[in-house]
């Protein structure tokens, strides 16, 4: 399909070459905001609403190539130009199936971040999400008083009941748009899931009774295209004369004064001069603050090669202190299995199944062409409950399928499996040898109960290396025991009617160190876990918010960094205890909620 003349969009323009053309730049700004991705690119827009204030905002990546308009090809973003790529450290008991044996934290290096890559589903976490950040001390976070934040943001499209009871809003920037599937897969495994004793939930986002069975998904999605947070705060603000984008421009210190006051950061900007060919050093500054949004991994990140962290780990890294806090600990993320490989159509022939999977791309793909937001099969979603004691659910089941031999067919020659998941070659190719056969189906059980918190450290005080991600995933027993449940549900689901009737047959996947094992059984099933579990890519948690007294948190409800004035983080990194969903939104919603907190406290909330 020709991508070409399909939409047009007129992204920011960048003033990084005017602002940075001087040698010492001289510039100040109300609010520099570090990182424009999900809640950076919303707080830029938001405070410059004001326009008294002169706001400028700073990304690292550029523009986002335009394949990632298209909800279905969000995958080919992973592993890009526009993404960080992080991985973890290696784990002992885990990751024995990736490529190095680390995890991928695929992060967007673009404007709108990782809200231009990911796959847009519009999920915003539980009441218990959110009245658990109130009983950890952060007055003020409770369900009850954030609601408001994820209304504000919101353009909802759909219809019906859909809009009673105040669930959804109109209006806002962001437009969220229930996702339509023509998958015939996807009332096979309706069916499937209702002799499973799940019934179907109208709405994902529902709060009362707690979602609990399978639903269609709403996504961040305008006009079957992708509505990230650039195109939903940051393009409509770009012609305010008050709002400054400069692109390519990556942070690298936040600069103090002798009051451990944030007057400004330090960056790196592409050479402007002619002849140069490093990236070149610049300063800026602020009148009133700095605003970290650079995300779970490089926020905290930069506040410790800026001399905010834990003083025993910068001292060894010959760091001046300026505050001694928690940053980078209480790493969090959900844990998921993609080891549970159904075939669909497997035993026709060649043709048929080439001819069927094309038709459906390409009626897939009309959808999104005519307005219609579709991920495919992945729009169905389930959430289960496991533990008997539980209200809430422990385990998101997502289904993604992969077209007859496409997982090959990737812009970098990776397998799709290593972009995605970040396997390595040797369990990458036992996916593609099954993806040559026939269509590929994944069934993902994703722990959404995690407890395990893991820590970002310092690789070098060079602000320009990649942290290091001790990511210590599934440390908990019970954590290993949820995936095992979510695993046995879909082994369950394969042997319903409705899956065994449509020919979706589930693969007795066979990794290379699980050889010893026989194929279903528990101990295969642990072995399993140890190879291939990863990261669903909602890592958060790293400069945890808290009340003022609480030695264990980075910032405080007000989301300013304790101990030192005028700097505040407003991104993932704040979540006290991560959501039990898709992570977009919530981080979408601090952003309007920290952009208030800041009007407020300069008298400009109107
Ligand atoms: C592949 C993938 C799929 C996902 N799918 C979903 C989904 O379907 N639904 C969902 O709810 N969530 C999903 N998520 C998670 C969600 O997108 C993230 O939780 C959210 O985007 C995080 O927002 P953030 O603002 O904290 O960070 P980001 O959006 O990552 O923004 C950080 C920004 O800061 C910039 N930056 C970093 N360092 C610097 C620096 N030194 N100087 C200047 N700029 C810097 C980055 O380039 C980036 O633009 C997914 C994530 C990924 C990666």
């Amino acid at each position: 399909m020709s991508l070409n003349g399909f939409w047009s969009l007129k992204y920011p323009k960048d003033y990084g070459p005017t602002l940075f053309a001087d040698r010492c730049g001289t510039t100040v700004f109300d609010f520099i905001v570090v990182g424009g991705g999900s809640a950076g690119a919303t707080v830029a827009s938001r405070l410059s609403e004001v326009p008294e204030w002169n706001v400028l905002l700073l990304e690292a990546g550029g523009d986002p190539p335009d394949y990632t308009e298209i909800p279905l090809l969000y995958s080919e973003a992973l592993r890009s130009d526009s993404d960080w790529s992080f991985f973890t450290e290696p784990e002992q008991h885990l990751f024995k199936g990736l490529e190095r044996g680390r995890n991928l934290i695929s992060r967007g290096l673009m404007l709108g971040g990782s809200s231009s890559m990911n796959a847009m589903m519009y999920l915003r976490g539980t009441r218990q999400d959110f009245d658990t950040w109130e009983r950890l001390g952060n007055t003020g976070w409770g369900f009850n008083d954030v609601f408001p934040y994820f209304l504000k943001s919101e353009d909802f499209t759909g219809s019906g009941n859909r809009l009673d009871p105040g669930l959804h809003a109109r209006g806002g920037p962001l437009t969220v748009s229930p996702f339509e599937s023509i998958d015939p897969a996807y009332q096979v495994i309706v069916e499937a899931e209702r002799l499973m004793n799940l019934t179907e939930v109208d709405d994902l986002n529902r709060v009362v009774p707690p979602v609990i069975g399978y639903g269609k998904l709403d996504g961040t999605v305008r006009r079957g295209l992708r509505c990230s947070t650039l195109k939903a705060f940051l393009i409509p603000a770009a012609n305010r004369s008050n709002l400054f984008v400069a692109k390519n421009a990556r942070v690298t210190r936040v600069v103090f004064d002798h009051n451990r006051r944030a007057v400004g950061v330090e960056l790196l900007v592409p050479p402007s001069c002619g002849g140069l060919v490093t990236n070149v050093v610049k300063y800026v500054y602020s009148k009133q603050e700095v605003i970290l949004s650079a995300g779970v991994i490089m926020s905290p990140q930069i506040l410790m090669v800026s001399g905010v962290g834990p003083a025993g780990h910068l001292r060894e890294h010959g760091i001046d202190i300026v505050a001694d806090l928690p940053v980078g600990y209480n790493y969090q993320d959900h844990v998921s299995f993609a080891g549970l490989v159904f075939s669909d159509r497997k035993h026709r022939p060649k043709s048929e199944i080439s001819e069927e999977s094309r038709v459906l791309i390409q009626r897939t793909m009309d959808l999104t062409t005519s307005g219609i937001a579709t991920l495919g099969l992945t729009n169905l979603v389930t959430f289960i409950k496991t533990r008997k004691d539980a209200m809430y659910p422990d385990l998101q089941i997502v289904k993604v399928r992969f077209s007859y031999n496409t997982t090959r067919k990737t812009t970098n020659k990776r397998s799709r499996m290593s972009n995605l998941f970040g396997y390595s070659d040797r369990v990458a190719r036992l996916y593609d040898e099954l993806n040559t056969l026939s269509d590929t189906i994944l069934m993902i059980p994703i722990n959404v109960n995690d407890r395990s918190t893991g820590r970002v450290v310092l690789r070098s005080s060079d602000p320009k290396a990649y942290p290091k991600i001790h990511a210590n995933y599934l440390s908990y027993a019970d954590e290993v025991e949820t995936l095992l449940r979510g695993i046995e549900f879909v082994v369950e689901l394969s042997k319903t009617e409705p899956m065994v009737s449509a020919g979706l047959v589930l693969e007795q996947v066979r990794y290379p160190d699980c050889a010893n094992y026989a194929w279903g059984t528990r101990e295969y099933w642990l072995c399993a876990i140890e190879n291939v579990a990863a990261s669903f890519y909602h890592p958060v948690g790293t400069c945890k918010m808290g009340p003022a007294d609480d030695y264990r948190t980075v910032v405080d409800t007000a989301l300013r960094v304790k101990g030192v004035r005028g700097l505040r983080v407003i991104d993932s990194s704040i979540m006290p205890k991560v959501v039990s969903v898709n992570t977009n939104a919530a981080t979408i919603m601090i952003a309007e909620k920290g952009s208030d907190i800041i009007k407020q406290h300069y008298g400009k909330l109107v």
